[in-house]
């Protein structure tokens, strides 16, 4: 996304940590218009209707911008090459084995590298800056609703391709729950703000069968949601346009044609 102008002054350097209060110090027209525009972009690879960062948007929310540009001395340009927007919230979550956790958790809301410029490292160094800022390891962030690509991303570059979803749509690691454990029978403290029900909640009968989460996690190919599998369905020119929206509908048709729990 390129800016006719130097934004060195405005943005300083070339990673960018942009809260909310930032945000609307930057007062600038052709720094909102080309943030907005790289969030229509995100918005159109995913096949979303609205937009799911604009900088008005940003200002009245808790959620933070991590952004990478460069500015071009010889074409005299800037370019915005990728964002991550995150945010904290409060989650209700399962692991697995169905066991309940709930807590304020950091997660990934919005992450998008221009096309241009995708495969060449910039989505990892957003990350990398992004989990220093925030101090938080990879493993304790939960992605919301996340493209095929992000997994095999988060595999890939993390090491983490054990993805539980959620029926929020949001998706966790499972070392994120390994890391809440028990350790030789002694319960490990959990992070501030984190507490696990002593009582699962029950649900129908009470039976907590893990077949769903099984079946989510490691993926149905024959419909077309392998979550666990490094990215072999994003492998096409058009691979970068992860289609959340369909695999949404996807995981949704296979809930609902699977065997119920109760
Ligand atoms: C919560 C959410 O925001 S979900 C939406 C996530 N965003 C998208 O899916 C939008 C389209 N994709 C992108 O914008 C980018 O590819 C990002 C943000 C996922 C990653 O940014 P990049 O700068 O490409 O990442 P980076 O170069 O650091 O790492 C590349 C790795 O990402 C994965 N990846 C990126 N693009 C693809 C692709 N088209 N097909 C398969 N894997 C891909 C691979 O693991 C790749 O590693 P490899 O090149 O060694 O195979």
């Amino acid at each position: 996304m390129q800016v006719n102008a130097d934004l060195r002054p405005i943005l300083g350097p070339q990673l960018v940590r942009l809260d909310p209060m930032r945000v609307k110090q930057l007062q600038d027209p052709l720094v909102y218009e080309a943030i907005d525009n790289l969030a229509k972009l995100s918005a159109h690879c995913l096949q979303l209707r609205t937009p799911l960062t604009t900088c008005e948007k940003l200002i009245n929310s808790d959620s933070t911008l991590y952004l990478s540009w460069k500015y071009d001395e010889e074409e005299k340009v800037s370019r915005l090459l990728g964002f991550a927007k995150v945010g904290r919230k409060k989650l209700f979550l399962y692991d697995a084995q169905m066991q309940t956790y709930e807590g304020e958790i950091l997660c990934l809301l919005d992450f998008y590298v221009h096309f241009s410029t995708q495969r060449q490292g910039v989505g990892k160094q957003i990350l990398d800056y992004m989990f220093a800022q925030e101090h938080t390891e990879p493993f304790q962030l939960a992605l919301d609703n996340p493209s095929v690509t992000l997994l095999g991303f988060m595999s890939q570059k993390y090491g983490l391709n054990r993805p539980v979803w959620q029926n929020t749509n949001f998706v966790v690691f499972d070392e994120l729950f390994q890391s809440l454990s028990a350790e030789n029978g002694i319960e490990k403290q959990p992070p501030d703000g984190w507490r696990r029900p002593m009582t699962p909640r029950r649900l129908g009968t009470g039976m907590t069968d893990t077949r769903w989460l099984q079946h989510a996690v490691s993926g149905h190919q024959s419909k077309g949601n392998a979550m666990a599998a490094p990215v072999d369905a994003d492998m096409t020119p058009q691979g970068a346009l992860s289609n959340r929206a369909h695999q949404a509908k996807a995981r949704k048709a296979h809930i609902l044609s699977s065997k119920p729990l109760w």
